[in-house]
């Protein structure tokens, strides 16, 4: 279901172990962006906060249990609203504490990076905008 009529809202998660490295999801190649690295997540579906839906997408998208109090508000990114009828923000949260073994449940893949090799995958533009923000936030 539509959460907006004039914008709408992506969450991603940074999920990191601590040493330095950030789970990166391979979109499907059926999909929009199919074949690029993006940090996991979905979107926000009418009634749910931010943090449910991404609590929500990546039980669904990688198998795993976050808590939403275990998720921080790290950065955003947003599409210029002249590309765009219905421009995507995307609300990038880190989280360093889950349950279970990250999958790719979707079809697509999961790869643990190191941050400074982020920057080598092909990504969509706002995961590019969103890599940016956490690497300076939180470098090597
Ligand atoms: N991660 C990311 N998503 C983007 C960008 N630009 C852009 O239009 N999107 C779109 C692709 C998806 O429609 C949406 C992300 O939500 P999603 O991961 O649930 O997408 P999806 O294709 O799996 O969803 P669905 O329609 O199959 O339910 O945002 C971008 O730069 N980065």
């Amino acid at each position: 279901m539509e959460n907006n009529p004039t914008w709408r809202c992506v969450v991603a998660l940074a999920l990191g172990d601590g040493e330095g490295r950030w789970l990166m999801h391979k979109r499907p190649v059926h999909k929009h962006h199919g074949g690029l690295w993006e940090f996991p997540g979905g979107k926000v579906e009418q009634g749910e906060t931010p943090a449910c839906a991404l609590v929500r997408e990546v039980k669904e998208e990688l198998g795993i249990d976050v808590r939403d109090e275990d998720l921080s508000p790290c950065c955003f990114a947003q599409e210029s609203s002249e590309n765009s009828e219905r421009p995507i923000v995307i609300l990038l949260y880190t989280c360093t504490r889950w349950a279970g073994k990250p999958a790719a449940l979707e079809g697509g893949a999961v790869e643990w990076v190191r941050g400074r090799d982020i920057d080598k995958l092909a990504k969509p533009p706002l995961d590019i905008e969103l890599a940016a923000h956490l690497l300076a936030k939180m470098p090597d």
